[in-house]
């Protein structure tokens, strides 16, 4: 046998010892947890024959309770260790597969022996507890692999630094237990094995990366020093997976102090969310907080207003030219989105202190309880120094003092009599008596009864109350734009105008979402969470100034991880002040940024590199594909033309296909057309999950996502004709994978012309 087949063949041999361990490990688990688990049913039939109910006497009470409390325990402990074994059960299984990917071979500087490290998605002890067989990805000493190629190296433990040699580097592809693949590689981690990982046709849900990580990728991934660390990634650079292994591994290495809940993270679109739901369980973690900003605020907007989402305002500004509002609306955008309005905002709550703030009328029965000028004449005969906030609350307290008299006052009106005979009233009665815990005296009947009622109708009043919804927030938003004299931006009187008939309308446009949102917070107080340990923003070149100034005034103490590309701002006024362009960022932070891009071959990356702003700094992941294709048509039917390359892109393996159009109204007349042709599937912003096949969506809605083939349908000089159709072009364009298909009815759009007409092939129809 060769030296290499030898090597392979003892490889292969613990490979095979390891799955025995195992296995083995696995059977004992699972007699465990079977145990376990037969006591817990036991346990639940038998709960009640070992405690010992006697509620003769108040002492005998206390025992009882005593004795479930206790019952109740021991179940709850046994519930939890079942549980704990399930989850050693589930990583073990995963290990059967696969159980690690790389092999260092390092000496301790000072040691004489080399110690051979394998590395895993989990750790795994030998059968004594005494040394790892697998390490997880995430230890310190694994660092070694992802920072180093084979030479001198060192990693980081948590109080020390170790030096040493790494030997051998090598990487393996194991499943189901056979060694398909081992490579030793001189680079940090060899192309072979991300050239696999690459070439395969893009899946539904994310994969994690954890085999392949690179070393800049790593960077991210183990940062622990930054509070705010933001990520300058170029398109498919791995911005998003260095996000979820980042988060596995602060898991991990936090495991003590952080869970699940206290990380959360901001995504664009639902789509997204559920594309990425699969990674964090693939490397044995729950999925953490995900939400989108939109859902975000619009779970805290008060006043009953409707959010725009940003995919409207989208829509919006890329369809509704010509419109009269149109040019308002973007000075509207522009001024909304800096951080000059919310100093504007700033200034007009100081004015509030003094006067205006709007309240509601307390009424009850269609009659005013308290009215809302009463209301103001003790919100502002409070000191000035004291808060608004601050001010609300003893106003909160006020009303509801009030309100218990008005309550008393209510006992004895005919109405509470009426409203009894409808009532059962054997069910107020059990409730006031359990409540006073007084004996039952028929006597006190009505009067308890009245009581009882009283309390029930005014209980909703006294929650509102406790809510703060006496503060009328969004009049007093509508002040700053139709009365406040303060110091007002120039086009103030358009904005204003604008502003104010939406607000009539009870519409706030997106750009307006966070602005009140924030204003709310400053008047009736933000229920700012403060779990939050980690909060990740990705795409985060698509928030405004004023949105992150809001975000970081949000989560003061919280650290922050952004992750964006600014050649993606795809909505607008949002690349002014943006934290991903250097210098921008007022507060200390750490700046990464990644400029290979592994998504899209090298042929899709040298095209879209040139009209990508600053592109020349885009490397391409060395993974060759066919050229970009533009097909120009004077008067081809585009029906058969797509249907042409779709076959064509189908047959070249491509599984997952996208047609990305610029607007939804776009996509909506392709998917309209083909429907009757083929299998098509229209995405808009409620979708929240996509089929392997052919899809039609808008490029706002493809953001983070990837396909093996995109089509343009239109990238004709009549559909990118502004300069601000860059970011969407480059956007749409580098979701591609392996095949990327641009239509032009005439004359290419600007950007393509940009490119040296070697980056890609033209086919005249
Ligand atoms: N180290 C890696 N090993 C294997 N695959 C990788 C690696 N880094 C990135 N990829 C792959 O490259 C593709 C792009 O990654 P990802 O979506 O994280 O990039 P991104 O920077 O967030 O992209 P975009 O900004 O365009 O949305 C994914 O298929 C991902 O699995």
């Amino acid at each position: 046998m060769s030296n290499k087949a030898n090597e392979r063949a003892t490889e292969q041999k613990r490979v095979d010892e390891v799955i025995h361990e195992i296995n083995q490990k696995a059977q004992e688990l699972y007699a465990k947890s079977k145990g376990i688990k037969e006591s817990v049913i036991e346990l639940r039939k038998t709960f009640w024959d070992d405690v010992t109910v006697n509620i003769d006497e108040p002492d005998d009470i206390i025992e009882t309770e005593a004795s479930i409390k206790q019952q109740a325990e021991l179940l709850t402990q046994k519930e939890s260790a079942h549980g704990k074994l399930d989850q050693q059960l589930k990583i073990l299984i995963r290990l059967k597969d696969s159980p690690y990917f790389g092999r260092i071979d390092f000496i301790e500087e000072g040691l004489s022996e080399k110690e051979a490290i394998y590395i895993g998605v989990a750790s795994l002890m030998d059968r004594n507890d005494e040394d790892f067989l697998v390490y997880d990805w995430r230890a310190p000493i694994s660092s070694l692999y992802y920072d180093f190629p084979p030479g001198k190296a060192s990693y980081e433990t948590v109080d020390s630094k170790i030096h040493g040699e790494i030997k051998l580097k090598r990487q393996f592809i194991i499943r189901q237990g056979k060694l398909k693949g081992m490579f030793d590689t001189g680079l940090t981690i060899g192309d072979q094995l991300l050239q696999n990982a690459l070439g395969n046709t893009a899946s539904t849900t994310m994969k994690s990366i954890v085999a392949t990580i690179q070393q800049e990728q790593n960077k991210i991934i183990r940062n622990e020093k930054s509070d705010l660390l933001v990520v300058q990634g170029v398109a498919g650079s791995g911005k998003t997976s260095a996000a979820l292994q980042r988060i596995a591994y602060l898991l991990y290495r936090y495991r003590k102090e952080l869970n699940k809940d206290n990380v959360v993270m901001f995504s664009p679109n639902p789509l997204f969310s559920s594309y990425i739901t699969n990674v964090l369980p693939e490397l044995g973690e729950e999925n953490v907080r995900q939400t989108t900003f939109l859902n975000y605020l619009r779970d805290r907007a008060v006043g009953n207003v409707e959010i725009e989402s940003p995919f409207e305002q989208m829509e919006y500004v890329l369809t509704a030219k010509g419109n009269p509002d149109y040019e308002i609306r973007i000075e509207n955008m522009n001024y909304k989105s800096s951080v000059e309005f919310k100093n504007h905002i700033d200034d007009y709550l100081l004015n509030l202190i003094q006067e205006g703030v709007h309240f509601k009328n307390i009424t009850f029965q269609g009659r005013i309880l308290i009215s809302k000028e009463e209301i103001y004449e003790y919100f502002y005969s409070f000191d000035a120094e004291i808060s608004i906030p601050n001010r609300v609350e003893r106003v909160a307290k006020w009303l509801l003092h009030e309100l218990r008299k008005h309550q008393k006052e209510e006992i004895y009106n005919d109405w509470v009599m009426e409203q009894a005979e409808l009532l059962d009233k054997e069910d107020y009665l059990k409730a006031y008596y359990e409540e006073q815990k007084v004996d039952e005296d028929i006597n006190l009947e009505e009067e308890i009864l009245r009581k009882e009622i009283v309390k029930r109708v005014f209980s909703p009043i006294k929650k509102q109350v406790k809510r703060f919804q006496f503060v009328n927030v969004l009049a007093t938003y509508y002040r700053l734009f139709t009365e406040w004299n303060g110091n007002k931006p120039i086009q103030w009187e358009k904005i204003a105008n604008f502003t104010a008939k939406n607000i009539t309308k009870r519409f706030l446009p997106w750009e307006d979402a966070a602005p009140y949102v924030y204003f709310q917070g400053k008047l009736i107080g933000d229920y700012s969470d403060r779990s939050v340990r980690h909060l990740f923003i990705d795409e985060a070149q698509d928030y405004s100034a004023f949105q992150f100034a809001y975000i970081r005034e949000l989560f003061p103490h919280t650290r922050m991880t952004l992750l964006g590309d600014i050649n993606q701002a795809i909505y607008a006024n949002t690349s002014k002040e943006n934290p991903l362009i250097p210098d921008t960022m007022v507060r200390k932070h750490e700046r990464i940024t990644l400029t290979k891009s592994y998504r899209s071959t090298r042929q899709i990356v040298e095209f879209t590199k040139y009209f990508a702003p600053g592109g020349e700094m885009i490397e391409p992941f060395n993974r060759d594909g066919d050229l970009p294709k533009l097909i120009i048509q004077e008067d081809q039917n585009l029906n058969d033309l797509l249907l042409a390359n779709l076959e064509e892109l189908r047959n070249k393996g491509n599984e997952t296909i996208a047609i990305i159009t610029k607007t939804l109204q776009e996509s909506e007349t392709i998917h309209e057309r083909l429907r009757e042709k083929t299998d098509i599937y229209l995405i808009d912003e409620e979708t929240y999950t996509f089929q392997k096949g052919l899809l039609v969506l808008p490029v706002y809605l493809a953001k983070g996502i990837e396909f093996d083939g995109v089509i343009i349908p239109d990238a004709s000089a009549k559909c990118y004709s502004e300069e601000s159709d860059r970011t969407l072009f480059y956007t749409a364009c580098t979701r591609a994978m392996h095949d990327l298909v641009m239509i032009s009815d005439g004359e290419a759009c600007k950007f393509i012309q940009e490119t040296p007409s070697d980056t890609f092939e033209v086919i005249n129809e």
